[in-house]
Formats: structure tokens, C-alpha cells, sequence
């Protein structure tokens, strides 16, 4: 027994316990302390202090790297920025240290991209509120084929994350209708993981370091039959990809809860650490939330570079809502379409976007209008007066969005009339019937499509993606439209003027208002064929240009999301890293315990071991326990970015909430114990509670059981909670009733209004208090002969001072010198407080609490990841 045995009425300190605990904590604390400094902390460097004080200074020559970008002008830095694989890059990638890869444009991907065709029909979304029904998104249509980049844009409330959540298959609110198309299929469930969102605002664990942060997603997204090498092989192509090679020790930076501030990566970096982790998985697409939001004109133009060279070497679709491009990254970009009011108004080819309003009679003038996407927003923009002065000719009305929509969804349906029927979409006759009222049409036709909508000669053309004119698909619209003949003037397939590859519905068949005629007199079409190549086809043909069957399955591995034990060890991975590195967490929780311990323990030191002591040691134990309660409170901003990142990982669906759930419970748990821990032993040996090991053990139990209740009642309230003040009021009602029910302050007995003390039973410190009193006080007898407490004597004979019996002499004797064989019974005290509970059913009782505490928290989280949706 490592325990030494308290002397009989001297010292009664434990000092073994209390100064062993002490010092561990702080052994403990600053481990984790210089360990989480190290990381955080470039500059230090245990061997360089060593390498300083001792030894020769180390020179270290760094290579000369140029800031991330390059120096030169954006323009001038477009191409390289668009060719990572270059000089820049080939630098960054020779600094990967320990991760070390060859660069170059020879070595294959670990991770091809799986090539699809997406094409979107009659999507419409709708709320119920209580002034009815609000649209906030109807009869959208467009198209995206490989390494096409396109623009989403629109006034703010025109509906673009509603359109891109529905696309992306995060949109789990609201009304939904039509139909999203993959390679000419339905998506089904499968397809949100050939998809990568990238939200607006990342979410990324300031204190982990880039390669860590990539590492985690790769574990997190890359299934469990993905071996470890080939997925730090992906890693490392993704981080050379994105230019971040000379990054990957690099924290990402950020406040990190409890305020400290980490400088990290710059916020161009940053953008395209978010941009690496949603590729990591090879997506098929890549949806962005307004990527250059935050960014400074070059990080914008560097970030968008990089999305540009990677959409056209991979094969992703990049859809990527965008507020005011600058002329630069307009130019990235093939595709775009425009919303207002959540109405379709443009989708087509960046160049075709001005013809097609000028076809409608609204001209765009560089001088009056800056750029074209600030033209075309303005243009679209309504509900607030537009002086033709500053705006020109423009759209002013939402029944103008509406007729001007209604027309352009017509001339869609009518270039993709194969894919019409299979949204069940009203037939041509109404839709046309909306878009009269524009006043076009008419005139021109005959081979120039003169008086053609240009949309028609313009979508997708321009960059050369699948650029010419005679496709299958003009055969297939041209079938469909019962309108044959070639292109007109604007059936080039020139592929730099906008005018290409689905043109050829013009030739011969007139004006607009002919097309209208001749579609209203159509037969009813034969069922639509696919818009695009089958997704059996575009996989016969991918198999068929794989190396190996093994490359093959990997592929198909890659479709299939990670297990459950992946997430978990994963998440917990994260979790460990995210405590450990935080000094406020581990090694701030553990010094603050052994602190407050340590000034408690000096008010109470040495509690005499006799019957003086009793109220000492029956306030001491009540004080520890409302430390317990009080303790967590330091921890809630921990707790509420805990939430956050929760909510914003669930709602990106990284991972299932048991998982993360039991991750951080387990990476949690053994620091919580270790810092109660060295709270009950430092002050248990300095005031001297009883000394056996048991009992200490016992106590150690109690309080530890209480720490955890307290601790995971401000993880539940901070979840439930909208903010962290509610939170904060939430706790403190629940930290009353266990200040107040614990028999302590007022004993139950002796409440007047008896049904309040029902509460008793959910205050844990009333549990654990009573355990605590039976432990120290059960079965022991303490020596009196030094009598009552003299002032507890003086207190009674003031209090009873007509009560001469208390005067006599030899009462006062008899109290005060009882005499040596004088024996206290503890028991006593617990006759008092009407304790009675044995230790193993106090635990029981304790642990069951803490269970209810984490069933309750896990089920709040459930909830909130519900409200969460979007
Ligand atoms: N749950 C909801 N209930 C009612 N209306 C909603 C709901 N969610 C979104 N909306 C409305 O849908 C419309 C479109 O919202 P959305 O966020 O898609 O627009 P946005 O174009 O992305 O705007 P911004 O550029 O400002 O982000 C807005 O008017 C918004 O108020």
C-alpha cells in the first residue's frame, strides 16, 4: 500500500498523494504544453533551443521560393497559375518533406475522374409559409459536360445555392421538382459522392496543419479498401495539384476556441485547401459556394486558376456560384447561367450571354455597363429603381423576369426537345404561351437564324468543349424540332464566337415566331431519348482506357463511402489533434484543476483528525463538488465550436454522427479523468480525508462521475442552445438546482414546502454528496477528547442564553473536556443529512446519470443536424 497511514493525532496530510498529483499535473500539462507549441509554433524547435545553447548554430538554407502566385502581373501569371505542374510548382512539390513525390505531368493520377454529362430539367423548389406558397426557384434547365467551368450567378435571393444544393443533392428542405441527369440518367442516391461541395466557409481545425487537415479528408471521403499508400499518394498528388506542396507543414491558422489566434495559411490557401479536400475523392463535379468571396483580387485569381487548369487536366464539371467576376476570371469561366427571382434567364456560353440579350433588345455597353457579369447582374436585378442613366435599357419588373424567363425556358426545351417529356413538363403550347408578350421573333430565319434567340447557336460553344457544329446532337434537335437544314450564319463551329456545337435548329425554319407556330403544330414526340451518352457507354469507354482491372476497381472503390470504424478513427484522429494542440483544453483544464486544488487545500490543510474536524470536512467535500459543477464553465466556447463544426460536417454529410460522436467522447474522456482526477487527490491529501486507499479510490470515483455529468450537461446545453448566452443560461439553471437540492445548504426536512424538494432528484450533487459523506464518515468513530468545537460552544451557549444548564460549570467542562476515552460517532452525520446510500449504489446511481446526460446530448444532436438542413 503505497498510502502511508496518517499518524494518530498529528499530521494528517496524504503528502505523498497530494504532491505526486501536483507535480504530475503539471509534468502532464507542459508535455502537451511544449508538444502543442511545437507544432504551433514554427520557429521553435526543441533541437534548434539545444542546437543554440549548445552547439554551433544550424544554418539551414531555404530555397529561394517566390511568394505563392508568382510576382509578375495576374495577367502575365494566368498561364503558369493554370500550370502548377511548372516551375512554381515543381519547387513547391521538391519541398514536401517526407512526402516527398516526383511532379511532372508524367506520372498518372492515383484517382481518375469519372467523366460525366449532368444536365438539370424543370428544377423547382417551393416553401410553405404562412402567406402561402413562396417560389423561390421554378423551371430551371441547363447543362454541364467535362472540364466545363460554369458560372451561377444572380442577384442575391435569385436562387443559386438553392439550384446548387438541389444539384449537388444537399437540398433536403422545401418542395422539390424535376429531374437532374446523369449521362442522361436520373441521379440516384450514389451520385452525391461523385460530387464535392465546397462551402463558402471552410470549416478546417485551425491547429492542424495543411498535410494533416488533407490527410483527415482523405480518410474521412477515400473508402476503407483504398490502401494506406495509395491514399497519402492521393494526398500528395491533390496538395501538388492545388500548388500547395510548399504548404503541407503549414497550420491553416484561425482562432482556435478559447481565443488564442494561430497564424496560418494566407486565404488564398486557404480557399484552395477547401478546394483540395473536396477533389480529393476524384468528383465528378465540383460545386463552389462563391470561392473568391474574402479574397483579395489576385488570391481570387490565383484560386480560380488553379480550379480552371484542374477542371480542364481531370474532367471535372466545376459549377461555382460567383458574385461580380472580374473581367479575368470571367474569362475562365465556359458556361453560366443566370437567375432572377429564381427564374431561369440565361444558360449558355459566357460569350452568347450578351448576344442573347441583345437579341431581346438589351445591349450591353462596355463604357455605360463595366463588364459583362456586372452588366448582366444589374440587368437582371429588380425591386429597386434602375435610372436608365447609369443602367441603359434593363429588366425592371419581376413580371419581366418572368415573361423574359418564360421565353428563354422555350428556347431551351426547344433546342433539347429529347429531353422534355421526361420531366413530365408542360408541353410546348404553354410554355410558348408564357413567353408571348416579349415582343421577338419574327423577321430573319431562313439560313442565318437572323431572327433566331442566339441561345440556340449558343450553348456550348465557345472554349472548344465539344465544340463543332455538326454533332450528334444537332441531328438529334434538329430531328426533334422537325427543322432541318444547316446552321446559318451562326452555325459556325468556329468554337471561339459562341456559336457551335448544339447549333443547327435555325436554317430554313424562319423567325421565332415561325418556330413557335410550327412547335405548336407538332404531333406529339416519340419518347425522349437520352440528352447525353449513356452512363454505360462513357464506363465501357473509361474501363476500356484503364490500365488494369486493379486501377478499375479502385475506381469503383472510390464511389463507395467509408465505414463506419473508418469515420471513427478518423474523426478521432481530428478530435485528439484539436484537444491536445489547444492549451486552453488539456494542458490549461489540468494546471486550473491542480491550482484551484492546491488554494483549497492550503484553507483546509491538515484537517485535524478528531471530532473538531466534522464540519470542516462536511463543508470541504460540498465545496469540491460545486467546483465540479463551476468547472466546465470555462470549457463552453469549446463546446459551441464543437457544434459548429458538427453541424457543418453533418450537413455536408462527411460522416454519421454516431461516429463523430463516439470519436469525441473517447478522445475526450481520458483528459476529462486526468484533470478531476488530480483535483480530488491534490486536495484530498492536503486536507487529509480519510486515509485509506479505498476510500481514496472511492472519492476519486465520486468526483469523477460528477465532473464528467457537469462536464457533458454544457455539451448538451451548448447543443441545444441557438447561441452561446442561451447555453450559458441553460447551464446556470441546471448548476442551481444542484447547488441548491443537495440536502446541504437546507437540509430537505426542513423545507416548508415539501413537493419542491423533488428536484433533489436531479441534482447529481445531491447523489454524489451523499456518496461522498458515507465514504468519509461510515463506520468511523474520531477522538473527542479535545471536546466540541470551542467556538460551536460559545455559539450554543449565546444562542440558548436562558438555558442555565449551559452555564453550569460542569456542563461547560463536560463539553469542552470530555475526557480521553472520548469517542465521536461519525455515523452521526449521516444520521443527520438522512444519508444512507451505500458508495456502489451512489455510482450506480451516477453513472446512470451520466448516461441519460449522453443520450440526451446525442439525441440533441440529432435534432439540430435536422434543423440544420438546407
Ligand atoms: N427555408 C426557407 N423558407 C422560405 N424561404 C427560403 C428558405 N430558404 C431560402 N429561402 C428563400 O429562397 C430564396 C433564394 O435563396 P438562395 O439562398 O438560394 O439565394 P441566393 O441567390 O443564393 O442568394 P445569396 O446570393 O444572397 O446567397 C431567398 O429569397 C430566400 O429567402
Amino acid at each position: 500500500m503505497w498510502v502511508p497511514k496518517a499518524r494518530e493525532g498529528g499530521e494528517t496530510t496524504i503528502v505523498p498523494l497530494w504532491v505526486s498529483a501536483f507535480a504530475f499535473a503539471h509534468l502532464f500539462s507542459g508535455y502537451w504544453l511544449v508538444k502543442s507549441m511545437l507544432v504551433t509554433n514554427p520557429q521553435l524547435s526543441l533541437r534548434r533551443l539545444f542546437c543554440c545553447c549548445f552547439l554551433r548554430a544550424p544554418v539551414e538554407r531555404l530555397p529561394a521560393v517566390q511568394p505563392e502566385g508568382g510576382s509578375g502581373t495576374p495577367g502575365e501569371d494566368l498561364d503558369e497559375l493554370a500550370h502548377p505542374k511548372g516551375r512554381l510548382a515543381e519547387l513547391q512539390a521538391s519541398e514536401l518533406d517526407g512526402h516527398r513525390v516526383s511532379s511532372g505531368s508524367t506520372q498518372p493520377s492515383v484517382a481518375e475522374v469519372d467523366r460525366i454529362e449532368l444536365e438539370w430539367q424543370a428544377l423547382s423548389c417551393w416553401y410553405s409559409t404562412n402567406t402561402g406558397n413562396k417560389w423561390v426557384l421554378k423551371d430551371v434547365y441547363g447543362s454541364a459536360r467535362p472540364s466545363e467551368m460554369q458560372a451561377l450567378m444572380g442577384p442575391s435571393g435569385a436562387g443559386k445555392s438553392t439550384l446548387m444544393d438541389i444539384l449537388a443533392q444537399r437540398k433536403s428542405t422545401g418542395h422539390l421538382g424535376g429531374v437532374v441527369l446523369v449521362d442522361g440518367l436520373p441521379a440516384d442516391a450514389a451520385f452525391i459522392r461523385r460530387t464535392a461541395y465546397v462551402p463558402q466557409f471552410d470549416n478546417f481545425v485551425p491547429v492542424m496543419t495543411t498535410l494533416e487537415t488533407l490527410q483527415f479528408y482523405a480518410g474521412i471521403i477515400l473508402p476503407s479498401r483504398c490502401l494506406a499508400s495509395r491514399r497519402a499518394a492521393r494526398v500528395d498528388e491533390v496538395l501538388r495539384e492545388m500548388g500547395l506542396a510548399a504548404a503541407a507543414k503549414t497550420l491553416v491558422g484561425g482562432q482556435v476556441p478559447g481565443g488564442l489566434f494561430h497564424r496560418g495559411l494566407s486565404g488564398g490557401e486557404r480557399k484552395r485547401l477547401s478546394i483540395a479536400a473536396g477533389v480529393l475523392a476524384a468528383p465528378s463535379v465540383v460545386f463552389l459556394d462563391e470561392p473568391t468571396t474574402g479574397l483579395d483580387s489576385f488570391a481570387a485569381l490565383t484560386v480560380m486558376g488553379y480550379l480552371r487548369r484542374m477542371a480542364r487536366d481531370n474532367g471535372h464539371i466545376v459549377i461555382a456560384c460567383i458574385h461580380q467576376p472580374r473581367a479575368a476570371i470571367w474569362s475562365m469561366f465556359d458556361s453560366v447561367t443566370l437567375l432572377s427571382c429564381g427564374r431561369l434567364m440565361y444558360t449558355g456560353t459566357c460569350d452568347g450571354l450578351p448576344d442573347w440579350f441583345a437579341s431581346l433588345g438589351f445591349d450591353y455597353n462596355a463604357g455605360l455597363h463595366g463588364t459583362v457579369p456586372d452588366w448582366a447582374l444589374d440587368l437582371v436585378a429588380c425591386g429597386s429603381h434602375k435610372p436608365r442613366a447609369y443602367f441603359g435599357t434593363t429588366i425592371s419588373s419581376r413580371r419581366e423576369v418572368r415573361t423574359l424567363s418564360a421565353h428563354f425556358v422555350a428556347q431551351w426545351l426547344g433546342v433539347h426537345s429529347s429531353c422534355r417529356l421526361a420531366t413530365g413538363e408542360t408541353d410546348d403550347s404553354s410554355i410558348l404561351h408564357r413567353a408571348r408578350g416579349g415582343g421577338w421573333g419574327g423577321g430573319g430565319g431562313g439560313g442565318g437564324g437572323g431572327g433566331l434567340p442566339p441561345l440556340i447557336r449558343a450553348h456550348h460553344g465557345g472554349r472548344g468543349l465539344d465544340g463543332g457544329g455538326g454533332g450528334s446532337k444537332e441531328k438529334l434537335l434538329a430531328g426533334g424540332m422537325g427543322l432541318s437544314g444547316p446552321l446559318g450564319s451562326g452555325g459556325s463551329s468556329s468554337g471561339s464566337s459562341g456559336i457551335g456545337a448544339y447549333g443547327g435548329a435555325g436554317g430554313g425554319a424562319g423567325g421565332w415566331g415561325a418556330q413557335q407556330q410550327q412547335q405548336q403544330q407538332q404531333p406529339p414526340r416519340s419518347p425522349r431519348r437520352p440528352c447525353s451518352p449513356s452512363r454505360a457507354t462513357l464506363c465501357d469507354r473509361a474501363a476500356a482506357s484503364l490500365p488494369s482491372c486493379a486501377m478499375d476497381e479502385e475506381r469503383a472503390a472510390l464511389l463507395r463511402p467509408a465505414g463506419w470504424l473508418q469515420q471513427y478513427r478518423w474523426v478521432l484522429y481530428r478530435e485528439y489533434i484539436t484537444i491536445t494542440r489547444n492549451p486552453a483544453e488539456v494542458a490549461g483544464r489540468t494546471l486550473t484543476n491542480s491550482w484551484v486544488a492546491a488554494t483549497m487545500g492550503l484553507l483546509y490543510y491538515s484537517i485535524p483528525n478528531d471530532s473538531t474536524s466534522l464540519r470542516a470536512k462536511i463543508n470541504m467535500l460540498l465545496n469540491m463538488l460545486a467546483f465540479f459543477c463551476l468547472m466546465p464553465y470555462i470549457s463552453m466556447s469549446l463546446y459551441t465550436a464543437g457544434k459548429a463544426t458538427y453541424l457543418a460536417d453533418v450537413s455536408a454529410k462527411l460522416y454519421s454522427p454516431s461516429a463523430y460522436y463516439l470519436a469525441k467522447v473517447t478522445a475526450t474522456l481520458p483528459f476529462q479523468l486526468v484533470s478531476c482526477l488530480t483535483f480530488t487527490f491534490v486536495l484530498y491529501g492536503m486536507a487529509g480525508l480519510r486515509n485509506s486507499v479505498e476510500a481514496i479510490w472511492a472519492q476519486g470515483a465520486i468526483t469523477s462521475c460528477m465532473a464528467l455529468i457537469a462536464v457533458q450537461v454544457m455539451h448538451f446545453c451548448a447543443v441545444v442552445a441557438p447561441t452561446q448566452d442561451v447555453a450559458f443560461m441553460y447551464s446556470i439553471a441546471w448548476t442551481c438546482v444542484q447547488l441548491l437540492f443537495n440536502n446541504f445548504f437546507i437540509t430537505f426536512k426542513e423545507v416548508t414546502l415539501q413537493w419542491l424538494t423533488h428536484l433533489k432528484y436531479l441534482s447529481a450533487v445531491y447523489y454524489a454528496y451523499e456518496g461522498m459523506a458515507v465514504v468519509e464518515f461510515e463506520g468511523i468513530s474520531l477522538p473527542c477528547s479535545r471536546g466540541l468545537d470551542p467556538a460551536g460552544a460559545a455559539f450554543l451557549r449565546e444562542l440558548l442564553p436562558n438555558t442555565k444548564l449551559l452555564k453550569l460549570k460542569a456542563v461547560q467542562n463536560a463539553i469542552s473536556h470530555p475526557g480521553a476515552d472520548c469517542v465521536a460517532d461519525a455515523g452521526a452525520v449521516l444520521e443527520y443529512f438522512q444519508f444512507g446510500r451505500g458508495f456502489k449504489l451512489t455510482l450506480g446511481i451516477l453513472g446512470g446519470y451520466w448516461l441519460v446526460t449522453h443520450v440526451a446530448t446525442y439525441a440533441a444532436m440529432l435534432v439540430v443536424a435536422r434543423r440544420e438542413r438546407r
